[in-house]
C-alpha cells in the first residue's frame, strides 16, 4: 500500500493533479480541504456566522461540539472515489455548495481551530488506514491524500511526500480562470456563486499559514514547483515518484525471498537497491593522463608489479565479461598523477608466432593503450617470446618502458643489462616484490605516458556518441563515410586493408555529430597482405571496444561470409549497440533480395533484436534512416528497469510458464535486479540452473516487455543454496 501526501498553497493544482494521480493508480482519494469545507458548511448551516476575526474559547468549544456530532453522528460522508469525487451530509451531495463563495471566504474560521482540526486528523488518518484494507476502495493499493498538513501532521510516514508549488502570480491566475470557467447554480440554503472574483490566493495562504505550514517542506518532503509546467507535466512527474515509491516497496518484498537462501560474496551489492557503477570513464576522463598497459610473459611478475602499483587503493573501472584471458582496467595514481592501469593476462605467443595467434587479450590491451610497461624476467633472462612481444609492441608504435623484474638486491642489478638488446631504450631494473626500483620506472613510465599521443579514446571528447563503423574489408564502410560526412575525403578503394594509425572523425548524421572511431582503419590499405585480417580484426575489436555503437556494414550483393558473421559478433559480444546496414540493396533483384530474407532468418537469427537498415552507401538511397535507428539503439542500451517492475514482471511470467520440472524440482526465480546498463546486464537468483531454452524465453520476454531494440542484453543467473536447518 502506498500513502501519496500532496500540501501546497492555494490554487497550486493539489485537488486536480491529485485526483488524476489517483485515478492513474487506481487509488482512493482524500480531498481534506473539502471535509473543512463541509465542516464550515455545516456550522453555517447551524446558524454560525463564522465571521470573527478572533475566537473566543467559548465559540470554539461550540464549534468544535457541532463539528464532532457532524462527525460521530454519521452525517457526514465523503467519496474516496477520484473519478466521482464528493463529500455528502445526510446523503445530500454538497460538493458545489462547498466551492462557494460564502464557505470559501468562512473555512479558515473553522480550520484555524485546533481541536476541530484534530478531530479532522483523525478522521483522516482513519481513511487512510481503511485503504491497507483489501476491501478498501483502492483494494488495498493506495490513496492520495492532499490538503496543507498531510505531508507533517496527517501521514508524515506516507511513502511519497511533496510540497507541491508555484509562484503566487501564477497560482492567481489559475484560479481566476478557474473561477471564470464555473458555473455553479444551486438551490440550498447557501447562495453559491459563481465567478468568485474575491477568492485571492495570497491572502487564503496568510490565513491558512496561521495554522499549517505548507509553504515549506519539511525534511523528506519532495518540493515539485509547477510555475512552469503544464498540467500534465506535474502529474508526469508526481506519476514517476510514485512508481519509484511502489519499485522500492516491492524491492523489499522481493529480496526477502532471499531471506532462506544462502548468499555468496558480492550478492550484497545486488541487494541494497541502490545503483551499481556503471562502466563509464567519463569521470576518469577529466583527470587522467592515460592509459599504461602492462604486458610480458606468464610469470614474470605483472600482477605483483600491478598490486604494488596500486597499493590499497585498487578499483575495478571495467572488467571485460566474456572473455578467455583476463583484462582489467584499475584507476591508479602515482605522485599526485592519475592514470589507467591495465593489467593484461600472460602473453605467451605459440610456436607458429604472435602474428598467427587470434586477437589476444593483451594484444587488445596494447591497442587501447596509450603506453605500454613491458616486464620482463631478470633471472630467466631474454627470451623469445620476449623478443616476438617486442616485434609486436613495435608494430603497435606505442612508447614502452622495460622494467626488468626479479632484482632484488642491488648485486642483481646489472643483469637487467641484457635488456638494451630489444632497443627500447634503458631498462629498468625494480623488484616488485620488495618495491624496489618501481617509484623509479614509474616516474619514467608516466612522463612517457603523458607526452604520448594519447590513442586510447580515452581522451576524446565525451559529449559525442562514439561510433565505430565495422565490417569486413571492402563492404562499403568508406562510402558510407563519405556520404554521410559529404566529402570525398577518403580513398575507396576495391583492395581492402587498414593501417595502425587510429584516427577518429566526427561525422554529422541525421543533423547530429557523431564520433567515428579510427576511421584510419576504414580508409586506408596496409601493403602487405599477409598479417592483414589479423591486424584488421584486432584493430575493429579496439574500435568497438572504444565505441558505444557498432554501426555493422555488409556487403548484400555479395555472399554473407563467416568473417562478416564474426565481426558482427564482435560488437555484440563486446556489449556494444548495435545497428546492421545491408549495404549495395540497390544491386538487389527479386531473387537477392529473397536470398538475403532468407539468410536473415537463419544466419542472423542471433540478433533478431537489431534493428538493419538496406541502404546504398553510393547513392545515400536510405541512409537518412540511420541516425533514428542509431539514437533507439543507443537509447536502449542506456535503459534501466526498475528492480521492482523487472520482479513483478518475472514473477508473473514465473507463474505462467514455470521451468520445466528437472529431476522431479523445479527450479524457481528468487529475485532479479538489472546491474548495469550500457548494455542491460540483469542478474537473476535462482534455486537452480535454468536450462538454455529457458533462459532463452527469459530474454525475448524481456525484450517483449521492455522492448531492448539494438542492444545485446546479458543475464547471469546466480544460482543459491537453501540456507541448512541447525
Ligand atoms: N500545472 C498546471 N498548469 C496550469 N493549470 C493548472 C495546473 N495544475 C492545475 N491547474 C488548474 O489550476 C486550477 C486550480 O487547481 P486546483 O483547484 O486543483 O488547486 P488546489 O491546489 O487544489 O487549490 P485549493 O487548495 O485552493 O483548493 C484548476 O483550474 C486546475 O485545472
Ligand atoms: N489539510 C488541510 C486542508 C485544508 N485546510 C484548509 C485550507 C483552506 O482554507 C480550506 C479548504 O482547503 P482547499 O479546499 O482550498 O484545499 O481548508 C487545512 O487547513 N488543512
Amino acid at each position: 500500500m502506498i500513502t501519496v501526501a500532496i500540501d501546497g498553497p492555494s490554487g497550486v493544482g493539489k485537488s486536480s493533479t491529485s485526483r488524476a494521480l489517483a485515478q492513474h493508480f487506481g487509488y482512493a482519494y482524500l480531498d481534506t480541504g473539502a471535509m473543512y469545507r463541509a465542516c464550515a458548511w455545516w456550522c453555517m448551516d447551524h446558524g454560525e456566522a463564522l465571521d470573527m476575526t478572533d475566537t473566543d474559547s467559548q465559540t470554539e468549544h461550540r464549534l468544535t461540539e457541532l463539528v464532532a456530532q457532524f462527525f460521530t453522528d454519521d452525517h457526514f460522508d465523503i467519496s474516496l472515489d477520484p473519478s466521482h469525487p464528493g463529500v455528502f451530509c445526510d446523503g445530500k451531495d454538497l460538493s458545489e455548495v462547498i466551492r462557494s463563495d460564502e464557505v470559501a471566504q468562512h473555512v479558515s474560521a473553522v480550520s484555524s481551530i485546533i481541536p476541530i482540526r484534530n478531530l479532522l486528523i483523525a478522521a483522516q488518518r482513519a481513511y487512510i488506514a481503511g485503504e491497507e484494507n483489501p476491501q478498501g476502495f483502492s483494494n488495498g493499493a493506495g490513496i492520495v491524500v492532499e490538503g496543507r498538513d498531510i505531508t507533517s501532521v496527517v501521514a508524515p510516514d506516507a511513502e511519497v511526500r511533496v510540497l507541491l508549488t508555484a509562484r503566487e502570480d501564477v497560482r492567481q491566475q489559475r484560479r481566476n480562470k478557474q473561477n471564470s470557467e464555473k458555473t455553479v447554480t444551486s438551490s440550498d440554503t447557501l447562495s453559491a456563486t459563481s465567478a468568485i472574483s474575491g477568492d485571492d490566493v495570497a491572502a487564503r495562504d496568510a490565513k491558512d499559514s496561521q495554522v499549517t505550514s505548507f509553504l515549506e517542506a519539511g525534511d523528506g518532503v519532495t518540493t515539485v514547483d509547477n510555475s512552469d509546467m503544464s498540467f500534465e507535466q506535474t502529474l508526469q512527474v508526481l506519476i514517476d515518484m510514485v512508481d519509484n515509491a511502489i519499485d522500492e516497496q516491492l524491492f523489499g518484498t522481493y529480496v526477502d525471498n532471499l531471506n532462506e537462501y544462502e548468499l555468496e560474496e558480492g550478492d550484497e551489492a545486488y541487494l541494497t537497491g541502490d545503483e551499481l557503477e556503471e562502466h563509464d570513464n567519463d569521470d576518469a576522463i577529466d583527470n587522467t593522463v592515460g592509459v599504461l598497459a602492462v604486458v610480458g610473459r606468464p610469470n614474470v611478475g605483472k600482477s605483483t608489479l600491478v598490486n604494488r602499483i596500486l597499493g590499497r587503493r585498487a578499483a575495478i573501472v571495467e572488467d571485460t565479461p566474456g572473455v578467455t584471458r583476463d583484462r582489467v582496467t584499475y584507476e591508479a595514481e602515482w605522485s599526485g598523477t592519475r592514470f589507467q592501469l591495465v593489467d593484461t593476462g600472460g602473453w605467451e605467443a605459440d610456436v607458429e608466432g604472435i602474428d598467427s595467434a587470434i586477437a589476444s587479450q593483451a594484444q587488445i590491451a596494447v591497442q587501447l593503450a596509450d603506453a605500454v610497461l613491458l616486464v620482463v624476467d631478470g633471472i630467466v633472462g631474454l627470451t623469445a617470446s620476449d623478443e616476438r612481444i617486442v616485434s609486436m609492441l613495435r608494430a603497435a608504435g606505442k612508447p614502452v618502458v622495460v622494467a626488468v623484474n626479479k632484482l632484488d638486491t642491488q648485486m642483481l642489478e646489472y643483469q637487467a643489462a641484457e635488456f638494451w638488446n630489444l632497443g627500447l631504450g634503458e631498462p629498468y631494473a625494480i623488484s616488485a616484490m620488495h618495491g624496489r626500483g618501481v617509484g623509479d620506472l614509474l616516474d619514467v613510465a608516466l612522463k612517457k605516458l603523458a607526452q604520448a599521443e594519447k590513442t586510447s579514446g580515452l581522451l576524446t571528447p565525451t559529449h559525442l556518441r562514439r561510433v565505430a563503423l565495422v565490417g569486413r574489408p571492402n563492404v562499403g564502410k568508406s562510402s558510407l563515410l563519405n556520404q554521410l560526412s559529404g566529402e570525398n575525403r577518403a580513398v575507396v578503394s576495391d583492395i581492402a586493408g587498414t593501417t595502425r594509425d587510429p584516427v577518429d572523425e566526427v561525422v554529422n548524421v541525421g543533423g547530429e555529430d557523431w564520433l567515428f572511431i579510427d576511421t584510419a582503419g576504414i580508409k586506408r590499405r596496409l601493403h602487405k597482405q599477409s598479417g592483414a585480417d589479423y591486424y584488421s580484426s584486432l584493430r575493429t575489436q579496439a574500435a568497438i571496444e572504444r565505441s558505444e555503437l557498432a554501426l555493422v556494414l555488409f556487403d548484400v550483393s555479395q555472399p554473407i561470409s563467416d568473417q562478416d558473421l564474426k565481426v558482427m559478433s564482435q560488437a555484440v559480444d563486446a556489449g556494444r549497440a548495435v545497428v546492421l546496414v545491408f549495404n549495395k540493396w540497390d544491386l538487389l533483384d527479386d531473387f537477392g533480395r529473397q536470398r538475403i530474407e532468407r539468410l536473415w532468418a537463419t544466419e542472423f537469427n542471433r540478433v533478431t533484436w537489431a534493428q538493419r537498415i538496406n541502404l546504398s552507401a553510393l547513392t545515400g538511397w536510405h541512409t537518412n534512416r540511420l541516425k533514428l535507428a542509431m539514437d533507439t539503439a543507443l537509447e536502449n542500451w542506456e535503459k534501466r528497469i526498475s528492480t521492482g517492475r523487472l520482479n513483478s514482471f518475472l514473477g508473473q511470467l514465473q507463474a505462467a510458464h514455470p521451468h520445466p520440472l528437472r529431476g522431479g524440482k523445479q527450479p524457481r526465480i528468487l529475485f532479479a535486479t538489472q546491474a548495469s546498463s550500457r548494455p542491460p546486464r540483469f542478474v537473476i537468483f535462482t534455486t537452480g540452473f535454468l536450462d538454455h531454452s529457458y533462459r532463452r524465453f527469459i530474454e525475448h520476454s524481456l525484450r517483449d516487455e521492455f522492448g531492448f531494440e539494438g542492444t545485446p542484453i546479458q543475464i547471469s543467473i546466480n544460482v543459491r543454496e537453501k540456507k541448512k536447518r541447525k
